[in-house]
């Protein structure tokens, strides 16, 4: 049964999970007849962690044709994203090995077999090997160099868009990620520029730590500081292997070191980015929000 508005009344079903940190509420809707257009205030309501289930965003698990036609006949489900302020976004690169579990975990889909899932950014396809569950990110585009601030601290930044639009700076050899906030307290939004990306950015705050290995802190359109960001960590990959002299054609492989855990980076020969890492289902249940 519908409300007016194209919500559901009444209690529904959700799941809860996350990867390294990053969490989500998944709402199966499986035919589009349970949720309607979901309501940006819907969304509100669930990723709200005192009055709601709480999660840095919203899943979507619904058939591509319900969505997007032309994406129906190479994946069978669509992760409809949305952020916990209710927006939409292009990916959602931890979200997606998510929703690739709980297919799985339903038996909707095959785990030994490549999972294709229909996003805003077009087909993505994940695998899963035991607790390594790693998602083609696609082709990563460089786009330039810009700048971001962080109260009277401003830095150099690399645009890469990965799907989504991303902005990464590195931060002086001597600095603490843990100093770019009070002690227990989530990042201040960091200022960006405006013209370069007009409909908001993921800022990602990087700091080297041996070879091959970076530790970040992100600062989510949408949500605000997540413990984790796998297209973020994608631009990262990125942001760090041009830093370092890739060319093209060379593989470069990360370890991207997050609050909420540890992903792994490869930008292939072929210029595509892998994000590879663990995720986890930890609640069923129903809800009336
Ligand atoms: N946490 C995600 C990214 C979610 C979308 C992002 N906030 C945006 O607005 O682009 C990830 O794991 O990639």
């Amino acid at each position: 049964m519908a409300e007016p508005s194209g919500g559901p009344v009444g209690s529904y079903p959700f799941v809860k999970g996350h990867g390294t940190e990053n969490d989500f509420v998944l709402l199966p809707d499986h035919d589009g007849i349970v949720h309607g257009d979901l309501s940006a205030e819907r969304v509100r309501r669930l990723c709200d962690r005192r009055a709601g289930i709480g999660g840095d965003g919203v899943l979507r698990v619904i058939r591509s044709r319900h969505v997007d036609a032309t994406q129906a006949d190479q994946a069978e489900w669509f992760m409809d994203y949305r952020n916990a302020d209710g927006g939409a976004s292009e990916m959602c690169g931890n979200g997606i090995r998510v929703f690739a579990l709980h297919l799985v975990r339903e038996g909707l889909v095959d785990p030994a077999q490549p999972i294709p899932i229909g996003t805003r950014d077009g087909v993505k396809t994940v695998t899963i090997a035991g607790q390594r569950i790693t998602v083609d990110l696609g082709v990563p585009q460089v786009l330039g160099e810009t700048s971001v601030s962080l109260g009277d601290r401003t830095w150099p930044a690399t645009h890469v868009d990965m799907g989504n639009p991303h902005a990464v700076a590195f931060l002086d050899d001597s600095a603490d990620l843990a100093s770019l906030s009070a002690p227990g307290r989530d990042l201040d939004p960091p200022q960006h520029d405006a013209a370069v990306y007009p409909a908001g950015v993921n800022v990602e705050l990087v700091a080297r730590v041996g070879e091959h290995h970076v530790a970040m802190r992100v600062h989510e359109r949408g949500v605000g500081e997540t413990r984790s960001c796998g297209t973020g960590a994608g631009a990262v990959c990125v942001a760090t292997a041009v830093a370092d002299g890739r060319s093209a054609g060379q593989e470069a492989t990360y370890a991207v070191d997050v609050p909420g855990g540890r992903l792994t980076l490869t930008w292939t020969a072929d210029d595509h980015v892998l994000l590879a890492g663990p995720a986890e289902i930890v609640a069923r249940g129903t809800t009336h929000l």
